[in-house]
């Protein structure tokens, strides 16, 4: 429990038809209810309620209507206290309540003083502590698609989002989504970002992934940053991104808050949260092609997601009937894949820690990756020195996955790499080699129980910093331009490696955050904490039971 400090108000409130002690703090509002008899009472513990300042959404002075006194038959009834418009004797405090599975709700609480100038104090010193916390946005630019998921982000945002953040305060300016790419333009080059505090997206991932586009490329044109170069360092986006899920996955969502819940989100947006995010840079050939989050995944991924693709009018169960035609596909792939491991930092992919809130893996990797870009600067040799660290791993694989974070989401609790953390400047690379039918299903299957996905010998995984794939097939410049015009020299190759079907593919495609990549030969870079996020990362449940829920003394 957070230590109240000095008090700034401690007065006896009245809530419901109760005498309560109530304590203003700069971090904690408190209020006790009072024992009137000192004689024990098994059945009315005295109660104490604690909500942290930081997590207090609004004040409201009440109007005399809405203020209730207790009937002799323990009912409560709605009553006039004076005339005239100066003597509002209650407020409300609107507040986060912490439900389980990591949902938030808003909560409140209506005082009643007994005098209308100590309710002025007392909302008057609440609204002065909120307006203190420099760190909760004012003005928001809201972005949403209409055909996300199920379309039902315009109603989700117009009913659970928009009343809260009117509650809070907080100004929006609405834009809908008229095409895709929409919102990715409208942020690349006309957004008047200097207006706003932060970017919300009402979507999935795939338009978070527009969402991210427009704005990274806008600060790097901003800052003077070549955004297409991929050797150059680039500049993190100083607004943060809200994210209400309205898509199929919402991995991201998920993977950041724990829920894909709109409310859940609409409160960690109001409450200023912070989340660091790394993000992956994507080019082939030195040329820019995206940016991912949470998947980039080639074989059995990439082709969920283009078999999915053509059946979008079905909604969110695309993947699942996708996934088992893929699953039934059995397709593997040629190629080599490259990779700079991670060094000097703290973790492993097979670790049995968590990314949680404040994660000290995701500090500690941080700290130790700006020092080491600091070194770099200074000298530019030890640049060569890890091009020798580079490791290749050539093969036939049904998967290639690089997770930047755990991609946890409904589908899969604990996602696809568990332990992967979404601010440590890494990317777990995991290679799923050529096996039976059977074992894949053993690894697929091990997403949703609570086995070791890893630990099967046709699994590998890595933690790495950058990586390049290049498919077995890949000799030209570009492999685009081989597939378009090799394709029969390829098919017939193949189809010795696959005397069964006898029209297997070469190549598969990315998957990037739900987005197809144009290449297969593809070069990945981690941009360490390069956007936030108004969240906080995933609670610790022992954290949540603390505050708020009331703590019988
Ligand atoms: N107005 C629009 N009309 C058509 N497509 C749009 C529009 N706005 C955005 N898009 C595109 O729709 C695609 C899918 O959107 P989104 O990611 O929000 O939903 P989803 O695919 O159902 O969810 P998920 O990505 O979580 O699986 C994105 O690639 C985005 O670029
Ligand atoms: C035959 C049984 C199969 C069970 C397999 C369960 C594994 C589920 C793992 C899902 C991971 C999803 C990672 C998220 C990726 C997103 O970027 C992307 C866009 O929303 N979604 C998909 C499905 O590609
Ligand atoms: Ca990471």
């Amino acid at each position: 429990m957070e230590r109240p400090g000095r008090l700034l108000l401690l007065s006896e409130l009245r809530v419901r038809n109760s005498a309560y002690d109530v304590s203003l703090s700069r971090s904690l509002l408190t209020w006790k209810r009072r024992i009137s008899s000192p004689v024990y009472h098994p059945f009315r513990p005295s109660v104490c309620h604690s909500v942290s300042v930081s997590e207090i959404i609004s004040v409201r002075e009440e109007e005399e209507e809405n203020i209730c006194k207790r009937r002799d038959d323990g009912s409560w009834k709605k009553i006039k206290e004076r005339e005239g418009k100066d003597c509002r004797q209650a407020f409300t405090v609107l507040y986060v309540e912490r439900c389980p599975q990591h949902r938030w709700r808003c909560a409140e609480v209506t005082f009643t003083c007994s005098e209308a100038a100590l309710c002025q104090r007392w909302v008057n010193s609440i609204r002065e502590q909120l307006s203190a916390i420099t760190s909760r946005p004012k003005q928001l630019l809201v972005y949403i698609n209409p055909y996300s998921g199920k379309r039902q982000g315009k109603r989700i945002y117009e009913q659970k989002v928009a009343p809260l953040f009117a509650q809070a305060g907080v100004s929006t300016h609405v834009i809908a989504t008229e095409h895709a790419d929409y919102a990715r333009d409208h942020l690349r080059t006309e957004a008047e970002l200097k207006k706003f505090d932060g970017v919300v997206c009402v979507g999935g991932d795939g338009m978070f992934s527009e969402i991210i586009h427009g704005l990274i490329w806008r600060t790097q044109i901003d800052g003077g940053v070549d955004p297409n170069c991929a050797d150059e360092a680039l500049l993190p986006c100083s607004l943060r991104i809200g994210i209400i899920p309205a898509g199929s996955t919402d991995c991201i969502c998920f993977a950041t808050v724990g829920t894909n819940d709109p409310v859940t989100s609409a409160l960690h947006i109001i409450v200023g949260d912070s989340q660091p995010m790394d993000v992956c840079s994507v080019h082939h050939n030195n040329i820019f092609l995206r940016y991912s989050v949470s998947l980039l995944g080639y074989g059995f991924y990439g082709d969920v997601l283009t078999d999915s693709e053509r059946k979008r009018w079905m909604g969110p169960a695309r993947y699942d009937l996708s996934g088992v035609k893929m699953f039934l596909t059995h397709h593997y792939y040629e190629g080599a894949v490259s990779y700079l491991p991670a060094r000097g930092i703290m973790g492993t992919p097979r670790d049995a820690a968590r990314c949680r809130s404040g994660c000290v893996v995701c500090q500690h990797n941080g700290k130790q990756l700006s020092e080491k870009a600091e070194r770099y600067e200074m000298d530019e040799a030890s640049e060569s020195e890890s091009e020798g660290e580079w490791r290749t791993i050539r093969g036939k694989f049904l998967a290639i996955n690089a997770a930047s974070m755990s991609c946890a989401c409904p589908r899969s609790p604990k996602g696809l790499s568990p332990a992967a953390h979404l601010s440590d400047g890494t990317t777990d690379l995991i290679l799923v080699r050529k096996c039976s039918r059977f074992d894949f299903l053993r690894h697929l299957l091990r997403h949703t129980s609570k086995d070791d996905q890893f630990d099967l010998n046709f699994v590998e995984v890595h933690r790495v910093r950058r990586f390049c794939f290049t498919p077995r097939h890949c000799q030209s410049d570009s492999d685009l331009d081989l597939r378009e015009n090799g394709k029969h020299q390829i098919f017939s190759q193949i189809c010795r490696d696959h005397p069964a079907c006898g029209c297997a593919p070469a190549y598969s495609s990315w998957n990037c955050d739900g987005e197809i990549l144009t290449h297969t030969a593809i070069d990945v870079r981690v941009q360490s904490n390069l956007i936030r996020l108004f969240a906080r990362g995933i609670e610790e449940p022992t954290v949540f039971e603390d505050l708020t829920s009331p703590c019988a003394i």
